[in-house]
């Protein structure tokens, strides 16, 4: 069945814990968007906030007409068709590498069968070992691997390939760039970024500063960590 691409809208504001944000993007219902930006400013929380792991009091989500948040309306976790890839791996430890794989598990068309999943993220060695032992790279392509099999509508992915080693970092970028699901994609790497994602939004202290089309740009935007006056900013509060 041919799925129609649905756009992520997103509205957040106000204060969980210490953290204040005040922001609004959309990521395009196709292909890789890279959210990017310096450690501590949301991120994460932000990423959390669309799976419906946190909530802001003030705040809109919602994936084409599926709305997951609004006032009066949130939507647990679970019924959101959400994958997400954490940065510490929250992998099941009573359960091997091939059960944790499983976990959750649905055809869709087009997405990557076990078989596929195995090979490109190298784990045929692995099926049969339990989480415990494995190194931090393993568990990171474990946790990947899992998230692409419960073949969500909409992939959250919180710097995925932070602890592999080039030569598989870029076979797995290569890969999840050719998924036919749309992710917003956490990272500080601009090479990464520029390689992946065809576009970029990038936040400051919880507020959106740029949205735009990546390319050659990915790099000076990455590297301009304290920049708020961007061309294609979409700052909202000054
Ligand atoms: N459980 C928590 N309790 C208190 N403050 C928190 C908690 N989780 C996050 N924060 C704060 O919220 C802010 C945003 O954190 P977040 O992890 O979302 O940033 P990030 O951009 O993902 O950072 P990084 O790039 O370093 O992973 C930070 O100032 C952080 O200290």
């Amino acid at each position: 069945m041919t799925r129609t691409p649905r756009d992520l809208t997103v509205m957040f504001q106000g204060r969980l814990q210490a953290f204040r944000c005040d922001l609004a993007f959309t990521v395009p219902g196709h292909g890789v968007t890279a959210l990017t930006g310096p450690s501590g400013c949301g991120k994460t929380t932000i990423l959390r906030a669309i799976a419906g792991l946190h909530r802001f009091d003030n705040g809109f989500c919602a994936l084409g007409d599926e709305v997951w948040q609004k006032p009066g309306v949130f939507v647990p976790p679970h019924r959101r068709s959400v994958g997400y890839v954490f940065q510490e791996p929250s992998l099941l430890p009573h359960l091997s590498v091939r059960q944790n794989l499983l976990y959750g598990a649905r055809a869709r068309a087009g997405m990557p069968t076990l078989e596929e999943i195995t090979s490109v993220l190298g784990l045929a060695g692995l099926l049969h070992r339990r989480p415990t032992g494995l190194s931090g790279g393993e568990q990171q392509r474990v946790a990947i691997g899992r998230a692409l099999l419960a073949a969500p509508a909409f992939l959250l992915l919180d710097e995925p390939v932070s602890a592999l080693d080039r030569d598989r970092k870029n076979t797995v970028v290569s890969f999840l760039k050719r998924l036919p699901i749309p992710i917003l994609y956490v990272s500080h790497d601009s090479d990464e970024i520029l390689e992946i994602s065809s576009e970029i939004i990038r936040f400051v202290d919880g507020f959106v500063i740029r949205a735009g089309r990546s390319g050659p740009d990915a790099t000076r935007i990455c590297q301009q960590p304290e920049d708020r006056s961007g061309h294609w900013g979409e700052r909202r509060h000054g």
